[in-house]
């Protein structure tokens, strides 16, 4: 406990009253409040344990590491108890907000360069103290960036941190995916060797590139996508031509951030001497810059929400009538999440993929990033040659998914569980962590901590129960749930200007991405998604790769590219005699199984269309039977290759799991060993 207490904060919902709205984030809701007995305002984060059930663990560490953390750039919690089926965590009132609140209703198009530089210099200090406190953020977010009235800044939402400290499970978490898929760091998306608090530092140089232009890069794509781009391309930078109103300094320091290797970027401690940040300025020049004339949080949030909650209605007009394109563009692009499929349809509908200006982020590193030094400019253009040539089609290439599929994540989808709503936990569900929450009902939510009170919560809870969920009842909307990010995607300012609170006129982004799928307020209907959908079943034989499915019209329709032919026979030759691995081998036979049908198809059409034309129905009926008999005999060859197709994918991603579980047990043996040679010395 490293607080020293200087007020006591009841922990009775009694002595708070509820005022109006301020926030929204996928799991809580974030009231202003009056802490009675103090008279002092405060901020209420109230979450309903019923709802997250699935994410107890993760509330347990939020509330735990707010109540160890002693630092003046970290959002700390004064208190927390359970009242009834809720937490509430009792936080000091931030009154500027979040810097994306700020964002998208002043400056869409993002802030000058010192302003983020006096910012991020915050951010730094408070990732510097939690590195060297053994904490790994995972969420470092323009939405977890608050500002005081004064202009302080602190960095909130613990909700996903994790401790380098811990063992057993926890440790296994580092393995799993968690934070939002717009400011993941690639090695936390790919599961490979798990990762360490230089995971931040990515994320820290994306909130760089959101609070320089208003979004996160890739913000406009759905989140498959964003995955597939941040493994694949070269990571996102400042353009030299875009962005020339920012300094040298800050596209190099953005570049250092933004190395794919973790172990080339820089650690939170050197990066703070970085050049850029000698522009920082002192928390007047924030609050006097950017919060001077603004509305009150609550009626700014109101306004959000409202603008919010039409462009929801204008979006479902425009999803219903791309509902078809979307349909095709998913299955075949990128395939069927099973677990939130009309999540993704609805966003899928909603891209204009061909018709949006590229922004500087999406276009090819090599033309547009800056600061690289000529031997990162080599390393990361090596690992991302694929990358680069994909961009170069244009990064709104939805088909070429033969060479994505290949650097994809072995468990896209296990991995994607800690930051979408899948059903399956980050930890297993016999874990006593887990248990032990499940039992929320009789287990208090109170921080121990010496700024908390140490007082016995569940003594609270019986007394205030009745009191407090009628409390709740009033304040939390049921019906309606919010995805974290950005309040209001780019489109929901009109082309037009858009007239501010306190009167101000705001100029708007000139190619402002259309829709931002990195977490805009959607409405929330993932749970409920998971049974088979209709494409599941219209689209054909599917092949699953693990949870992840992808359906066999998911090649592009262009045509295979990387087909093995025998030059001799000009069939296609056995990939046992080539001697090769199963992993290169399978693309290759989804190129002729995808060459085959398209084939097929063309026959069919063309069977068709002499029988209809010539009308000599009698010459040509034998013709097409025989070759339907074919096609048949075809189909069956097909689904017997689907199925040889599925057992190797299956025995493949269970060689991964069994090689990944051995090195982790060599490693324990290891550690086992190397304790036992200490003892000894
Ligand atoms: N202490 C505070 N003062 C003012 N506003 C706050 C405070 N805490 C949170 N908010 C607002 O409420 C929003 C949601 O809060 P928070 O991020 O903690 O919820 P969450 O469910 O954990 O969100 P996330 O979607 O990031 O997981 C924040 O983005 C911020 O705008």
């Amino acid at each position: 406990m490293e607080h020293t207490l200087e007020k006591r904060y009841p922990v009775n919902p009694k002595d708070y009253k509820l005022y109006e709205e301020i926030g929204e984030g996928v799991s809580a809701t974030v009231y202003r409040a009056l802490c009675i007995p103090l008279n002092e305002i405060v901020a209420i984060k109230v979450l309903d344990l019923e709802k997250c059930n699935s994410d107890l663990d993760g509330i347990r560490r939020e509330v735990h590491t707010m109540s160890l953390i002693d630092h003046p750039n970290l959002l700390w919690a004064l208190c927390s108890f359970t009242t009834g089926h809720s937490l509430w965590i009792v936080m000091p009132y931030m009154a500027g907000g979040s810097c994306l609140h700020i964002m998208k209703s002043a400056y869409p198009e993002g802030f000058e360069e010192p302003v983020i530089a006096t910012l991020l210099r915050e951010v730094l200090k408070a990732l510097v103290y939690l590195h060297a406190h053994g904490h790994i953020h995972r969420d470092v977010k323009a939405g977890n960036i608050l500002i005081d009235s004064d202009g302080a800044v602190k960095l909130a939402d613990f909700g996903v941190s994790a401790s380098m400290f811990d063992a057993g499970d926890r440790q296994r978490s580092r393995n799993t995916f968690v934070g939002t898929p717009c400011w993941m760091a690639p090695e936390v998306m790919q599961q490979l060797h798990g990762y360490d608090f230089k995971a931040d530092i990515w994320s820290f140089g994306i909130t760089a590139l959101e609070l320089a232009h208003g979004h996160a890069p890739f913000s406009k794509y759905p989140p498959m996508k964003v995955l597939l781009m941040t493994l694949q391309n070269a990571p996102p930078g400042l353009d030299y031509e875009r962005d020339k109103r920012f300094s040298k300094s800050f596209k190099e320091m953005v570049a250092a951030c933004l190395v794919k290797d973790p172990k080339k970027r820089p650690t939170s401690e050197k990066l703070l001497k970085h050049q850029f940040f000698k522009n920082a300025r002192s928390y007047d020049y924030l609050a006097r810059t950017i919060l001077e004339g603004f509305a009150s949080l609550g009626e700014r949030f109101r306004v959000l929400k409202t603008k919010e909650a039409d462009l929801l209605v204008e979006n479902k007009a425009l999803y219903e009538d791309k509902e078809q394109l979307s349909q095709k563009e998913y299955i075949r692009g990128i395939s069927a999440w099973n677990f939130n499929l009309e999540d993704l349809k609805s966003q899928a509908a909603l891209i204009h993929d061909y018709d949006d200006v590229p922004n500087a982020e999406d276009r090819d590193g090599s033309n547009g990033v800056v600061g690289l030094s000529p031997e990162r400019m080599s390393s990361e253009m090596a690992s991302n040659s694929i990358a680069s040539s994909s961009q170069e089609d244009g990064p709104n290439d939805l088909h070429d998914l033969k060479s994505s599929l290949a650097s994809f994540p072995i468990k896209p989808l296990q991995a994607l569980k800690g930051c979408f709503d899948i059903g399956e936990d980050d930890e297993d569900v016999n874990s006593p962590n887990r248990k032990g929450v499940n039992q929320s009902g009789s287990e208090p939510f109170v921080i121990k901590s010496s700024r908390a009170m140490d007082q016995d919560a569940s003594r609270n809870e019986g007394e205030n129960s009745g009191q407090s969920s009628s409390l709740l009842h009033q304040a939390i909307p049921e019906h309606k749930k919010f995805l974290s990010g950005p309040l209001i995607p780019d489109n929901a300012f009109s082309p037009k200007k858009v007239t501010g609170n306190g009167d101000r006129d705001f100029p708007q982004p000139k190619f402002q991405s259309e829709h931002n799928y990195s977490g805009p307020l959607l409405y929330r209907q993932r749970r409920e998604t998971n049974s088979p959908s209709p494409e599941d079943a219209s689209e054909g034989a599917v092949v699953r790769r693990g949870r992840f499915k992808v359906t066999s019209a998911e090649l592009s329709p262009k045509g295979p590219t990387n087909c093995i032919l025998n030059p001799v026979t000009g069939g296609s030759t056995n990939p046992a005699s080539l001697n090769l691995s199963p992993s290169a081998v399978l693309p290759s036979l989804q190129c002729i199984l995808q060459q085959n049908t398209i084939q097929r198809e063309e026959i069919v059409r063309l069977i068709k269309h002499l029988e209809q034309t010539s009308g000599k129905l009698g010459d040509f009926t034998e013709v097409g039977i025989n070759d339907f008999l074919q096609i048949a005999h075809s189909s069956s060859r097909e689904k017997e290759l689907q199925f040889r197709l599925l057992q190797l994918q299956q025995s493949i991603g269970n060689l991964v799991e069994e090689l990944q579980r051995q090195k982790m047990k060599n490693a324990q043996l290891e550690k086992q060993l190397n304790a036992l040679a200490n003892n000894k010395e």
